[in-house]
């Protein structure tokens, strides 16, 4: 099976064309959890290629959908995400470097959303080097993300309290698609609090579906650090819906502006919540490292 092996500000993945061919037969209308061991396999670090994912690019096979694929995203623990940023913006790269976009813009469909995507720049040789995807609107009511937690007065859960060993958290809990429980703490966030605290509140009994754990140090009102506790992967260098869950999740608390620059530790993301249509948009790298055959 020929892979390509891509990141988006270190977060890294195994993407796999699958548009035409045994690959498309073998997938496109198979149950998604079909991929799930395939996913294992090839993420793991030590015996496979490596990766904080796997991801298939697939025909569309919906009559009413506006994408001209599907992209099925999988965690290194085999479980399926139906949201992933910096795998998208790598979709949205290996189209246009394959030369299948017409022109430079792409709808691409995870689960039900459709993510609109432009390529922004591109280097000498005319291979994508920045992407722009609208990632939709944010979901907060409980059970959208879902949690079990009571809404607050406003219908969502932007000051919940959430209860670990460590003690009560409050927390601003909402999806992108998949959920996102969002910390703010005053301190740059340090290994030990990701490693203590993330694991505990992915598998807490208030998310039915596990949930991505953020760390969020405000910088100023237009600028975070993150660092990002993934479900089914563990930390990742970065997270894009992660990034624009914090950038919904700071600006609905007063702490930033609409308009952020989020520092992962793999690198730089731009995040605008549009206040027209609740959309947001987020901007950063996709990069490709190298391509490959995986005997699977
Ligand atoms: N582990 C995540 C999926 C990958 C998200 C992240 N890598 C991104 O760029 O959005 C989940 O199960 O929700």
């Amino acid at each position: 099976m020929r892979f390509t092996k891509m990141h988006g500000c270190g977060n890294d993945y195994v993407v796999v064309e699958a548009l035409t061919g045994e690959l498309a037969e073998r997938f496109a209308r198979a149950p998604i959890e079909s991929a799930g061991d395939l996913a294992k396999a090839t993420c793991d670090r030590r015996f496979g290629v490596g990766a904080d994912g796997f991801v298939l690019i697939l025909p569309e096979t919906r009559p009413d959908s506006d994408a001209g694929v599907e992209m099925r995203m999988y965690n290194p623990d085999g479980s399926y995400s139906a949201m992933c940023g910096n795998a998208l913006r790598c979709v949205a790269k290996r189209l246009a470097d394959s030369g299948d976009l017409a022109g430079e813009v792409v709808v691409v469909r995870t689960a039900d959303t459709l993510v609109p995507m432009r390529i922004v720049s591109r280097d000498a040789d005319g291979k994508a080097t920045v992407v722009e995807a609208d990632l939709g609107a944010p979901e907060f009511a409980p059970e959208a993300i879902p949690c079990r937690l009571p809404a607050g007065p406003e219908g969502d859960l932007r000051a919940a309290s959430i209860e670990d060993e460590g003690g009560a958290r409050t927390a601003t809990i909402l999806s992108m698609g998949n959920p996102h429980c969002v910390l703010f703490v005053d301190e740059p966030p340090s290994d030990g609090l990701v490693a203590s605290v993330g694991p505990p509140i992915e598998t807490h009994a208030a998310f039915p579906e596990r949930t991505n754990v953020e760390f969020v140090q405000v910088l100023s009102p237009t600028r975070l650090r993150q660092r990002t506790w993934e479900r089914g992967a563990g930390e990742t260098l970065a997270c894009g819906s992660g990034a624009c869950a914090v950038a919904v999740a700071a600006a609905l608390t007063g702490r930033t502006e609409r308009s952020v620059t989020i520092e992962l530790l793999g690198g730089e993301l731009d995040l605008c919540w549009r206040e027209a249509d609740g959309h947001v948009v987020m901007t950063g790298p996709a990069v490709e490292v190298f391509a490959g055959d995986w005997p699977r």
